[in-house]
């Protein structure tokens, strides 16, 4: 149902009705800011600020390398890996945090090549989206290369045409669930069920999904997934990502980057590789420890927390944001690029706008963190264990005073010189 003509107090009584509003104080909020920006880096949390320091400070301080057993530091790839997996619906065992997605995405799609060619099955297409991250083509591009296009080959299609090229010539569907840019949510348990009515392997990228929705990767059955921790898990800038692999392929599956961590027995230190059993196949080198206690004090911020709660608040933030802007009459001048439908939608809006370069930087100078995305996008995104719904209608008030005075205007914002 529609918001209509929200004002402050009418806010701020959603506030008070909202389930998730005590997860607010699991974070570390800067004062002055309203941050929309969590579908690129997530806050900070206090677990995680604590969890750095005593790693720092006690177990690599004082314990030194005895900490590899006596603080279980090995373990945390699998550990967190796991708890990864309550929050996508995978089983334990499935999913291990390493490296970043572009790299965990390589090792799943040759993992899913492997099994094709155990199956017997000769086929060599990726397919893919043409609005895909972009880093997701790359690495099909760089194992096109590598490879031969006999043995890999990419096929960009668009997002309405994917059902139509799901032919049984086709070896990996590897789609992003949500659209980094437009937002757009792929029906992927749809997909996946079309996908394997012709023997066709599926890989997912969770980059805007895990932490931010329900996610049933197992249910689904899906075969591979990959996402990262510095969004809506809120594991910090550069955090480690994760891989999941279906269980059912652990027996066939050869991932191609094998490190020693990804070996049977990694202290006997043998010449000869012996993949490990399972899921802890996909570690290649060792674990960037303090980043990952990082993660792992973050994901606490997930305790006790539903998916679905969160899913229907960020919908409600969301529907909010766009509710003020039209009453404000300035969905004419913004145009929101999202899909129509909520069901189609992930945890963010994106607005066309020609000068949504200028309105972005002056709404960052007033405290409202949002984020651009050439050639002409602004990005608004909703992370309802933080996002209050006063900061939604404080946030459009600003959005408001910014385009009538003209601030957007200014000629500092001439020149693009921000990187993200
Ligand atoms: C959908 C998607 N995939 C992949 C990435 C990048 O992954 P990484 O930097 O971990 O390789 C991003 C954003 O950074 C993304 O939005
Ligand atoms: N991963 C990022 C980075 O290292 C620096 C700046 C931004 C990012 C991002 O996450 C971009 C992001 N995937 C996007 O959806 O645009």
């Amino acid at each position: 149902m529609r918001y209509s003509m929200i004002n402050e107090a009418a806010a701020r009584k959603l506030d008070s009705e909202d389930v998730l509003a005590h997860v607010r104080e699991r974070f570390v909020i800067p004062d002055g800011t309203i941050y929309l920006d969590g579908n690129s880096l997530g806050l900070l949390t206090h677990a995680a600020q604590e969890r750095v320091q005593q790693t720092v400070t006690q177990e690599w301080g004082q314990d030194l390398i005895t900490s590899w057993n006596a603080h279980q530091w090995i373990d945390l790839p699998l550990r967190v890996g796991d708890r990864i997996g309550q929050l996508i619906g995978a089983a334990t065992g499935q999913v291990v945090c390493c490296d970043s997605i572009s790299v965990n995405l390589t090792k799943a799609l040759v993992a899913a090549l492997s099994v094709q060619t155990a199956r017997g099955q000769r086929r060599h297409k990726v397919i893919s989206t043409v609005d895909n991250f972009p880093t997701d083509l790359y690495m099909v591009q760089g194992l096109q290369d590598l490879l031969g296009k006999g043995n890999c080959e990419l096929q960009l299609v668009e997002e309405k045409e994917l059902n139509s090229t799901l032919t049984d010539d086709v070896s990996i569907l590897m789609v992003t669930e949500v659209n980094f840019r437009t937002g757009r949510r792929l029906p992927i348990a749809e997909l996946t069920r079309l996908a394997h009515e012709n023997n066709i392997l599926v890989i997912v990228d969770l980059a805007h999904s895990a932490g931010a929705m329900p996610v049933c990767l197992d249910e689904w059955q899906v075969d591979f997934a990959v996402g990262c921790t510095y969004k809506y898990l809120n594991g910090g800038p550069g955090a480690p990502a994760f891989v999941y692999a279906a269980e059912r392929h652990h027996a066939t599956m050869q991932q191609p980057l094998r490190g020693w961590m990804g070996h049977a027995k990694p202290f006997e230190f043998s010449n000869d590789y012996q993949p490990a059993a399972g899921i802890r196949q996909f570690l290649a080198g060792t674990p960037p420890v303090t980043a990952m206690v990082a993660v792992e004090g973050a994901l606490t911020a997930f305790d006790h927390v539903d998916l679905k709660d969160v899913r229907d608040k960020s919908l409600r933030l969301a529907r909010l944001f766009h509710d003020l802007l039209h009453d404000a009459g300035l969905t004419q001048m913004l145009q929101c690029i999202a899909p129509e439908q909520e069901a189609q939608r992930g945890s963010q809006l994106a607005y066309a706008f020609e000068h949504a370069y200028g309105l972005c930087q002056a709404l960052i100078e007033r405290g409202v963190i949002a984020d651009f995305r050439a050639p002409n996008y602004i990005r608004f995104g909703f992370t309802p264990l933080y996002t209050s719904y006063h900061e939604i209608w404080l946030a459009v008030q600003i959005i408001r005073d910014v385009i009538a005075t003209e601030d957007h205007l200014d000629p500092r914002w001439q020149q693009r010189n921000a990187v993200t």
